[in-house]
């Protein structure tokens, strides 16, 4: 036996490692099945260059809990270490990485985030151990096995033992403080959660199954009777779809990965895209598009990130672009660095061109699906609708591409693209300035009578809707050059594409004055602006407006931007037909109260045709007309 220091200047790391660490103790688990895989790997390299000779067998790694011993073991029958090595990789280089580590972010503030994303090795075992031991025997031909033990001071002892199998066993002796790492149940849940996917079968325990009867017994209905066996419980999937080249894998195979990657959802995704680079950074993935519902929320922070198979976070906000983090599934690299602070991260080169990448792979999808099959594109754009607006919105080299696919819904149902429904409409909803005016709903129900009208001069109605519809629309006519939106009920048809020119006024300029007064008491006047407008005798007497400007504002200010604006009041505006005949038949009323009835009622009916006229009004409305009958 040896005993020795570990080659160490700080007094005692360990208690600094533990304190470190607190909050993200359940890694050290994570760090060791890693080695051991790593270990498991190795081997293979060196038998497939043939500088290993032996019998590779099955590799794998083992996970065994010895509950009463209060021991947790991680094996493996892979590369092994002879003492040379362990001095080396254990006491002098491991421990160095560790210690330096403490070094650079003791105090340091936010050091608990960035720990999350680092593993301190072979030594994060002793966040939970109180003492530790590798027992190994290295591939070596005719190699002495080794056991390397300490109790987490810079001590430790080397001794020669018996052990007749190639490969490690680390052993860890669980403190007092750790006693929930000899929970079946709290390390089944680690082993899901970073080794699922681990590329060598790794095994924890065992588990049920149930087998058609060995001895061939038969139930009463003469059927071999099914029954349960322990068989060993393998956590992972060594070779998830993301690591199999695209043409190999089925639309099923991706539909299965989604399931294994989220068991608890109950919808199929939409589509996918496999992500597969080599230069200038290493990624693989796969991206899947979800249903996005209402709740958009619910459906963020859904992309795992692994490296080499390994998983390390699912919160992967600095290395997607913030609308892509709607998407599900799994990217791999080994090229993100994990072990620096998130706004370092952001301004990491590579990781800027993952991000880049990604949004590129994102809309050439986008472009090839609606190439492809534009009948299938378009029953998956309601769905996709609110992701590439939001794409739009916060990315402008996605924008310039998503232009080519990006849909737009009419009345009638049918899509277009933002250039053929522009083409589309120009000969009849081109205004007297050259501007092509895009008339959009976001309520076929409550717009009923606007898109009527619209409708029956031949114009087209868009439906717009969603919460980013005006912040959509106001990026539409920033870059669509000579397009501009108006919704129906923003003004008089006549005013929201204006032509050369207008109605003439069949009321003076005195009988409107002579008029307003009473419009304006039927209404509150805070709310409401009294305004003349000649329009078409067959167009409504009264029609209640909201100004496109205002309404944006207010919405955009509701879904984030335009704060800078500050709260704007709810104004409409009450336009009064100057060439109505109902409007004109209130100048030749004598009696006073009458008048003002008949303005009332003119009034309500049209709040009434904007779903505004609600509570008391309403009642008062109901009981008005019910006189009249
Ligand atoms: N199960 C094992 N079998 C063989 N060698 C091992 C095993 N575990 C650790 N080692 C050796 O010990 C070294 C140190 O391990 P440690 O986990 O501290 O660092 P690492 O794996 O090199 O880096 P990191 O874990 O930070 O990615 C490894 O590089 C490896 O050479």
């Amino acid at each position: 036996m040896k005993t020795g220091q570990i080659h160490v200047s700080t007094e005692n790391i360990f208690p600094i490692i533990k304190k470190f660490l607190y909050s993200d103790h359940e890694i050290f688990l994570r760090e060791l099945v890693s080695n051991a895989v790593d270990a498991s790997q190795k081997l293979k390299v060196l038998a497939s260059t043939g500088e290993y000779k032996g019998e590779l067998g099955e590799l794998k790694v083992e996970v065994l809990l010895d509950k009463e011993a209060k021991t947790l073991t991680i094996r493996d029958n892979g590369i092994g270490m002879t003492a040379e090595e362990i001095d080396k990789y254990i006491n002098q280089i491991a421990f160095s990485g560790a210690e330096e580590f403490v070094k650079q972010y003791e105090g340091k503030e936010g050091a608990e985030s960035i720990i999350g994303h680092f593993g301190l090795g072979f030594y994060s075992a002793f966040m939970v151990a109180e003492k530790v031991q590798i027992r190994t025997l290295s591939r070596h031909e005719g190699a002495q096995a080794v056991q390397w033990e300490s109790n987490g001071s810079p001590e430790f002892t080397l001794t020669e033992i018996e052990k007749d199998t190639r490969g490690t066993d680390i052993v860890l002796f669980i403190n007092e403080e750790s006693a929930e790492f000899l929970e079946k149940s709290r390390i089944q849940g680690i082993l899901d959660k970073y080794c699922k996917f681990l590329p060598i079968p790794v095994f924890f325990g065992t588990k049920v199954e149930y087998i058609d009867s060995p001895e061939g017994e038969k139930d009463e209905d003469g059927k071999v009777k099914r029954v349960s066996v322990d068989v060993p419980n393998q956590v992972n999937n060594p070779k998830p779809a993301w690591t199999i080249a695209p043409v190999d894998l089925k639309d099923e195979d991706y539909t299965a990965f989604y399931r294994e990657l989220y068991p608890m959802s109950f919808e199929d995704p939409l589509f996918h895209i496999h992500l597969n680079v080599d230069y200038p950074f290493n990624l693989t993935g796969i991206l899947y598009f979800p249903k996005i519902k209402e709740n958009v929320e619910v459906q963020r922070n859904k992309i795992n990130l692994y490296s080499n198979q390994v998983f390390i976070t699912d919160s992967v906000a600095e290395i997607v672009p913030e609308f892509l983090t709607l998407l599900h599934g799994v990217i791999d690299s080994p090229d993100i660095p994990l072990n620096v602070s998130r706004s370092y991260l952001q301004s990491d080169g590579n990781v800027k061109k993952i991000s880049a990448h990604i949004t590129k792979k994102v809309a050439d999808k986008l472009a090839e699906m609606f190439k492809k099959d534009r009948a299938d594109f378009e029953a998956k754009w309601d769905d996709l609708k609110i992701f590439v607006e939001y794409g739009m919105l916060s990315d402008d080299k996605f924008a310039e591409k998503a232009k080519t696919f990006a849909l737009i819904k009419n009345t009638d149902g049918k899509y277009y693209t933002i250039e053929e429904l522009e083409e589309q409409i120009a000969p009849l909803q081109t205004n007297k300035d050259g501007k092509v005016v895009v008339l959009y709903t976001h309520s076929l129900e409550e717009h009923f009578s606007f898109v009527k009208q619209a409708k029956d001069r031949g114009y087209q109605v868009a439906v717009i809707d969603g919460p980013l519809a005006s912040h959509w629309i106001s990026k539409m006519e920033q870059t669509v050059e000579n397009l501009s939106f108006a919704r129906v009920d923003a003004d008089t048809l006549d005013h929201l594409i204006q032509k050369e020119g207008e109605l003439p006024s069949k009321l003076t300029e005195e009988q409107q004055s002579e008029l307003k007064p009473l419009f304006e008491s039927a209404v509150d006047n805070q709310k409401f602006k009294v305004e003349f407008k000649s329009m078409s005798e067959s167009d409504a007497p009264i029609i209640v407006t909201q100004p496109e400007f205002i309404r944006r504002m207010m919405e955009q200010q509701k879904y984030g931007g335009g704060g800078f604006f500050g709260a704007f009041p709810e104004t409409y505006n009450l336009v009064v037909n100057a060439n109505h005949q109902k409007v004109e038949a209130l100048l030749k009323m004598s009696d006073d109260s009458e008048k003002s009835t008949k303005v009332k009622q003119l009034t309500d009916l049209a709040l009434l045709a904007q779903g505004m006229l609600k509570g008391e009004e309403l009642n008062k409305f109901i009981e008005r007309s019910i006189s009249f009958v």
